[in-house]
């Protein structure tokens, strides 16, 4: 089955066509004031800033909302509520979809199979990129004010988003998975997800979910998405990030309300982070990688401060900053996207170029970086699929030291300050392999999601995925097909294009009529485009996003037009390209120093082990303001 991309055809027509004009949201505060109104009047005013802001806001200068924080999802096709407005969709005959439960255990079973070449590295980042790109209001416990929800006429319309504390979990009786297929109470419950966050509903207006973070990739996750948070991270010396020191090494910052946000901790002293994502202390490796971000911020700070000693503090935070979002961004779209979309598909589609040393200058402001509803809430999520469910502690050279059960540390990162295990588990990202791409997930995260410590079960990840896009929505499988360049499928045969006969008799069991088959269920039992770790629909939404997110970012590290881009000099760029995740592994473990080249592939005669600083690395000498002294000065 030959796919063809479509990115750059389809941006500018959904665009126009199924992005609410940001105006909708943010009016021009010509409107009556009240109290109420002036919440909505937040069109920001833009300056000719040097430097991102925080939220995401002015990056494009002609729409500045455009992939700000607390703004609307984009849709690649309108949402199918079932009222029009904000009901979650219903099968074609009027009775109620499956049960999101019954799909996840009909069809995301926990067969294991490892995947030959890829590491733990590759889900691990992929969160990562996840957290700095998209979090729907509501989804976790740490609930954001959403007081930019307005309506076209500038009404308020919520600044709290309510959402029962029972719509978080899919909690699970106690007793054998197996037989929970048949225990209608369980079931009911796990309907209960719904009615979440139906912010947006405004008149006859369909509702719109709204993300909480900066859309681009950014890093928000690490500094922040708003200037307050931004301030409560910073030591406000040296151009550092706040950090915690124990047992001589260096940590992310002490959050104070640990029993609240790290759930699972067994003591209030517990060591629980603050970081510029809520969902920092998630799990022990995510956890990690935001150690290493961190890290990586202050090893910055401090090189171009002592290359640069007249620098404030500001400008030292905002160089580091600079370059540590252009180093993921290198490492996101030329070493990572390629092991998931295919390197054929990326040049294909303009997500990468063969730069030969240059600028790639294809910032297009008329483009939308906006994250796509369909992307954050089905196409990303594909990959809870990579997730293992134990993870090996591993020594300097590569033996098994033991391991970890991931439901044990859900929300508990004290595991990363005991004994080596922060450079155990380092390694681990390095060398365990990570579950290859099916359609089946671990059970640690659809039996045991959030499983509190005295309790047998816990939620399950693919039913809330299910049920989320039920919230919110999502157009059917079917829809993206067409969609996506494949056709409509009439009968549950015509799915057999792309899906296989066992799965096309699983989807005819749970599902009434093809049209039923939801997004989230179709595309995730797709067999793979070749080089691919996606089906033909997820690989269509994921080109789109990414595409969206490379050239509607002016900032775009890669982009060298005078005075609107990030502003490198050539030579600072080529230097960026250096940057690798082994490197970055390496510069900011506490003592790691073998690593492979390529630390998203397992290690290999073609792929070893080597030295760390044998790794290439960034020369921040270029970095060296030299306009500053006189010539007199510096003979
Ligand atoms: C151990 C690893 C992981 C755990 C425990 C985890 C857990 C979760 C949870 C609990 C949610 C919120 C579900 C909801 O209430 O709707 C979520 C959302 C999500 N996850 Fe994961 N996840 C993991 C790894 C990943 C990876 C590897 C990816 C992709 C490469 C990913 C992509 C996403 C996306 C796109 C969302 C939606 C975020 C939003 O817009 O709100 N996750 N995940
Ligand atoms: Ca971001």
């Amino acid at each position: 089955q030959s796919y063809h991309g479509k990115a750059p055809f389809i941006t500018s027509y959904i665009k126009e066509f199924f992005h609410p004009s940001p105006s909708a949201y943010f009016p021009t505060g010509n409107e009556q004031s009240s109290s109420e109104e002036a919440q909505c009047e937040i069109e920001p005013t833009c300056t000719d800033a040097k430097y991102r802001s925080y939220d995401g806001s002015c990056n494009n200068r002609i729409n500045p909302t455009w992939g700000a924080a607390q703004t609307t999802f984009a849709r690649l096709l309108p949402p199918q509520y079932a009222d029009g407005i904000s009901a979650p969709p219903v099968a074609k005959s009027g009775n109620e979809l499956p049960l999101a439960r019954v799909v996840s255990l009909t069809l995301f079973p926990d067969i294991k199979y490892i995947d030959p070449r890829f590491t733990l590295a590759v889900m691990q980042y992929g969160q990562i990129i996840t957290h700095d790109m998209d979090l729907a209001a509501g989804t976790t416990q740490s609930i954001p004010h959403a007081t930019r929800c307005c309506t076209n006429d500038g009404q308020l319309l919520s600044s709290d988003l309510i959402i029962p504390s029972s719509c978080f979990a899919i909690l699970l009786p106690e007793g054998d998975p197996q037989t929970l297929k048949s225990n209608k109470k369980c079931m009911n419950f796990v309907r209960t997800i719904t009615n979440r966050d139906r912010n947006c509903v405004s008149g006859t207006e369909p509702a719109e979910q709204i993300s909480t973070v900066s859309h681009f990739v950014d890093l928000s996750l690490v500094y922040g998405n708003t200037p307050q948070v931004n301030g409560q991270l910073r030591e406000f010396d040296g151009g550092r990030l706040l950090i915690s020191e124990r047992n001589g090494q260096v940590w992310l910052p002490q959050q104070s309300n640990v029993s609240a946000v790290c759930t699972n901790v067994q003591s209030s002293n517990e060591p629980c982070y603050l970081a510029g994502d809520v969902r920092v202390n998630q799990n022990p490796q995510l956890t990690l990688l935001q150690t290493i971000l961190l890290r990586e911020h202050n090893r910055l700070a401090y090189a171009l401060s002592q290359l640069n000693p007249h620098w404030d503090d500001e400008t030292v935070f905002q160089e580091a900053r600079k370059i540590n979002i252009a180093q993921h961004q290198h490492i996101t779209y030329y070493e990572y996207l390629p092991l998931l979309l295919g390197v054929t598909n990326l040049f294909k589609n303009g997500l990468v170029h063969h730069s030969d040393g240059d600028y790639v200058n294809d910032y297009n402001e008329n483009v939308d970086p906006t994250i796509i509803n369909e992307h954050a809430t089905s196409a990303f999520r594909f990959f809870h699929n990579l997730i293992v469910g134990f993870l090996n502690l591993v020594t300097e050279h590569r033996e098994v030291n033991g391991n970890i059960r991931l439901s044990d540390w859900f929300n508990r990162p004290a595991i990363l300050e005991e004994r080596d295990n922060f450079d155990e588990l380092t390694r681990s990202l390095s060398t365990q392999a990570q579950r290859k791409s099916t359609q089946f997930v671990d059970s640690e995260i659809t039996q045991f999601l959030f499983r509190q410590p005295k309790q047998l079960y816990g939620a399950d990840l693919k039913a809330t995925d299910i049920q989320r896009a039920r919230d919110h929505a999502l157009a059917s499988y079917n829809d993206l097909r067409v969609f996506c360049g494949l056709r409509r499928a009439r009968t549950f045969e015509d799915f057999l294009d792309v899906i296989s006969p066992e799965n096309v008799a699983k989807l005819a069991a749970l599902y009434e009529h093809p049209d039923d088959v939801e997004l989230s269920a179709g595309s995730a039992v797709e067999a793979l485009v070749p080089e691919t770790l996606v089906g033909p629909v997820n690989l269509c939404i994921l080109t789109e996003q990414f595409y969206r997110t490379r050239i509607g970012d002016r900032f775009f590290y890669e982009n060298g037009a005078p005075d609107t881009g990030p502003g490198f000099s050539l030579e600072q760029l080529n230097e960026i390209r250096k940057a690798s995740f082994a490197r970055w592994l390496c510069d900011n473990g506490n003592n790691v120093e073998l690593m492979q080249v390529r630390a998203f592939e397992v290690v290999t005669e073609s792929n070893p082990l080597g030295p760390c600083e044998n790794l290439p690395s960034i020369d921040l000498s270029l970095w060296k303001e030299k306009k500053y002294f006189p010539v007199w000065l510096t003979k």
